[in-house]
């Protein structure tokens, strides 16, 4: 991969006698947001954990811009931003005096403090609440916040720990159009459990079930995952059931309103030419045919299941 920021090589992890992580290799590109997904006890926090330099692996090797975590720790973590789920926030410190904490922490030099808390303030858009003790913003104000700290110190790379949760709809699309722009020029790796937030913000997904990388890909390489078997027909004027079966490659019909059905088909495209070409030489009055794609959702439950079997 050209401008890789992340390098992960043969990661393994355990905890006592149980291996949270084992064997995963992958790489993450300098520029865009890539969404990490898993169920449940999955294996996500853990390699984050790991690859934020929080928590040392068992096996394998993680590099930041070339940088090898286990060996160079302080230089490999200038590159890293991370903002937990639960955020560590001083309520009664100031945005600012916040801010300007954090830039110490991560080693900013003094000189360039005051100009990196202005530059992260503005980036946020929460400049006008500098002087605003942390305890009396609201929550989507607090996110804004913690993304903030995470680019304080200008990483190439940062982590985002479910960002937009406890957050409501319009402070979730405020901070999903945030992630998207600090993504412009960094990468950016995002875990979450909702899935229209995947499809909102990510360019790239991998997925982690049971320890171990499921899938790694495009996001339209994940809506793809399940070949699509039905399609969806709606006819003015349609016949009984029955001819809709005498169409080659129609498997089976379900009837879901007077005038719309869903046909199970063999996957060709050419059936669905066929059964175009039925409706109009047979005058069934074709108003939509469409093939029916796998929601997210159900190509999430075929990918966990799968490691399961
Ligand atoms: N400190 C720990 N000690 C022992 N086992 C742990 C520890 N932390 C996690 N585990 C176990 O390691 C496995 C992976 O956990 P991890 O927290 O990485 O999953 P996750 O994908 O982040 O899950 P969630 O979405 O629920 O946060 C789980 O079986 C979990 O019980």
């Amino acid at each position: 991969m050209e401008n890789t920021i992340v390098k992960v090589e043969n990661l393994s992890h355990r905890y006592a006698s149980q291996w949270a992580v084992r064997d995963i290799n992958f790489e993450i590109d300098s520029q865009g947001v890539v969404g990490l997904l898993g169920s449940n006890g999955a294996g996500k926090s853990t390699t984050m954990n790991i690859i934020c330099g929080v928590l040392k692996q068992s096996k394998g090797e993680v590099f930041i811009n070339g940088i090898n975590l286990k060996d160079n720790p302080v230089e490999a973590k200038r590159n890293i931003g991370f903002m937990p789920q639960k955020l560590p926030l001083y309520p009664d410190f100031t945005v600012e005096e916040y801010l300007t904490y954090c830039a110490e922490l991560r080693m900013v030099e003094k000189t360039q403090i005051k100009k990196a808390v202005g530059t992260a303030l503005e980036r946020c858009g929460v400049a006008h609440f500098r002087e605003r003790l942390l305890r009396n913003l609201s929550g989507g104000y607090q996110q804004r916040v913690g993304i903030a700290q995470a680019i304080v110190h200008d990483p190439k790379f940062v982590v985002l720990d479910e960002p937009t949760n406890g957050l409501d709809p319009n402070q979730i699309l405020e901070v999903r159009n945030l992630i998207k722009q600090i993504a412009l020029d960094r990468a950016v790796l995002l875990s979450t459990h909702i899935l229209s937030e995947v499809q909102a913000t990510c360019r790239e997904i991998k997925m982690i079930e049971e320890g171990q990388m499921v899938f790694s890909g495009s996001l339209e390489m994940f809506d793809n995952y399940i070949e699509p078997d039905t399609l969806i027909i709606t006819l003015d004027t349609p016949p009984v059931t029955e001819a809709l079966l005498t169409v080659e490659g129609i498997r089976s019909v379900e009837q879901l309103s007077p005038y719309r059905f869903r046909l199970g088909y063999d996957g060709e495209k050419r059936t669905a030419q066929k059964v175009a070409a039925a409706a109009v030489s047979q005058d069934w009055g074709l108003m939509e045919l469409i093939v029916e794609k796998s929601s997210l959702e159900a190509v999430f439950a075929r990918l966990s299941k799968k490691n399961n079997k």
